[in-house]
């Protein structure tokens, strides 16, 4: 994080929402999905029983939570689902199994490898969504260290591994279309009978991969990343571990876009300089638009000052999941922005740039696509549906353009943020009173607590 925003404070730094200031938005933002997913697969793995504090309850997590169930963890959660307890494996799994990843690529990516250090037959599959986004670097690394593994076409899903363990050994593993194989293998390194040196090609989305490491390190796992970029990864057990899991960086963009297009303020507490997810240095964007950030030890803080400047080009490649975020409000700007590094921003739940670009042409705004960057230039807005492309991410950003520039945007599939915020339409309106809630949304404003209910996701659908 940049040092000028590392900036030491303590107003932001309240940890309560009781405590904020009333002219202080303070959005309940669900758990990392992606701190989530990890957790739930390096419990699976180990010894013994982990606790998640503060999971992430959404599409993507529950289906990630019924796969490990399916390869042998055992789990219990508490009433409200705001504690998961994990019985560990201990192992590899034992098949057979059928392991269905529904839309979600940490699935499809992280628990193949897995597979293959346990027994016996497994059989990955999710939706059509899923199933048409790559997945042949991991199937070919996983070759070349001897697992036995057939992919559907094109190397993607559904996938079967016969598994046999695997000794381990050294493989690189082509990162450039996504750093989800590269945490996939590492996750199942320490289980391979002579662990795994790995190298990451071309890798993209860094922030991921410390992640990941850091997250095995607290589960006991020795890795190691050389001078030469490479990983090692010794062999060892996984122990059992509690983990309060951050909430979602990716998320809170949308909350702090929000601030950053109607002059107020939001403060995330839960975020801040420790924070294990790259995509909250998307306030540094928001900041070089005009905003001010200050991200404290504990807590980050977004003001709009009303206008928002444009008139620069950013490299969003490592925060690939916010350049939508930025790229639905850039129209409002007073001059083009251009975001560069987001190639692999194509395969994901749907092809982002061209989504993006599409969206912005209905709605009358000029841009300029490339094969890894988009130019925005800022114009009148005419009103339109937005075709979300069942991407959760789409609607999310969208939905900020429609809170800050009203009546522009409907969306054509608002129930699709249920795979990393079920309850974000309710959130949104809960805390601007402005915000429409898009037809067919059950107004949960006025309950307790709308962020983490998976039954909300569903009833909206
Ligand atoms: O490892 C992870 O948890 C993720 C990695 C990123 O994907 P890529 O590595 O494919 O860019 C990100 O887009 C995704 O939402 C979550
Ligand atoms: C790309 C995403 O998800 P995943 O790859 O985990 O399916 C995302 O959540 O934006």
């Amino acid at each position: 994080m940049d040092a000028k925003l590392r900036s030491e404070r303590t107003e932001a730094d309240r940890p309560s929402f009781d405590t904020a200031r009333s002219s202080e938005l303070v959005p309940r933002i669900p758990g990392s999905k992606s701190l989530t997913n990890r957790t739930l697969l390096l419990a699976a793995a180990a010894t013994g029983v982990s606790r998640l504090l503060a999971p992430l309850v959404s599409d993507d997590t529950i289906a990630f939570r019924a796969a490990v169930a399916g390869m042998g963890a055992r789990w219990e959660s508490s009433p409200l689902d705001e504690v998961w307890d994990v019985t560990g494996i201990g192992r590899g799994p034992v098949g057979p199994a059928r392991v269905w990843c529904a839309d979600a690529g940490t699935a499809g990516r992280f628990l193949p490898p897995f597979a293959a250090t346990g027994q016996g037959a497994f059989l990955f599959d999710g939706s059509a969504q899923l199933r048409a986004r790559p997945q042949k670097p991991l199937v070919d690394a996983l070759l070349r260290i001897g697992a036995r593994a057939t992919a559907g076409v094109g190397g993607g899903l559904p996938l079967v591994i016969d598994a046999d363990g695997l000794d381990g050994g050294e493989v690189t593993v082509d990162s450039s279309m996504s750093s989800q194989y590269l945490s996939g293998l590492l996750m199942a390194a320490p289980l391979m009978r002579r662990g795994l040196t790995l190298r990451g090609a071309r890798l993209v989305s860094r922030p991921y991969i410390d992640m990941t490491l850091s997250l095995m390190r607290r589960f006991g796992a020795r890795v190691q990343e050389r001078d030469d970029g490479d990983f090692a990864v010794e062999p060892g057990a996984y122990a059992a571990a509690d983990v309060a899991i951050e909430p979602d960086a990716s998320t809170a963009s949308y909350f702090f876009a929000a601030a950053a297009g109607t002059g107020q303020t939001v403060t995330v507490p839960g975020l801040g300089t420790d924070s294990a997810q790259g995509d909250l240095r998307f306030v540094e964007v928001l900041a070089k638009a005009g905003a001010r950030v200050q991200v404290g030890k504990t807590a980050t803080t977004v003001t709009g000052n009303g206008t928002l400047r444009g008139g620069f080009t950013v490299d969003m490649g490592e925060i690939s999941d916010t350049f939508m975020t930025l790229a639905a409000i850039a129209p409002l700007v007073d001059a083009p922005i251009t975001i560069r590094g987001i190639g692999h921003a194509r395969l994901k739940e749907s092809d982002r740039i061209a989504a993006v670009a599409a969206n912005l042409a209905a709605i009358g705004v000029q841009t300029r696509e490339g094969a890894d960057r988009i130019t925005i230039h800022p114009g009148p807005l005419r009103p339109a549906r937005v075709n979300c492309r069942r991407d959760h991410r789409i609607a999310m950003a969208f939905s900020v353009l429609g809170l800050v520039a009203p009546g522009t945007i409907t969306l054509d599939d608002p129930a699709c943020v249920a795979k990393t915020f079920p309850g974000f339409h309710n959130e949104m309106r809960r805390l601007f009173s402005r915000y429409e809630l898009p037809v067919g949304t059950t107004d949960m404003t006025n309950t307790a607590d709308v962020t983490n209910t998976v039954g909300m996701a569903k009833e909206n659908r």
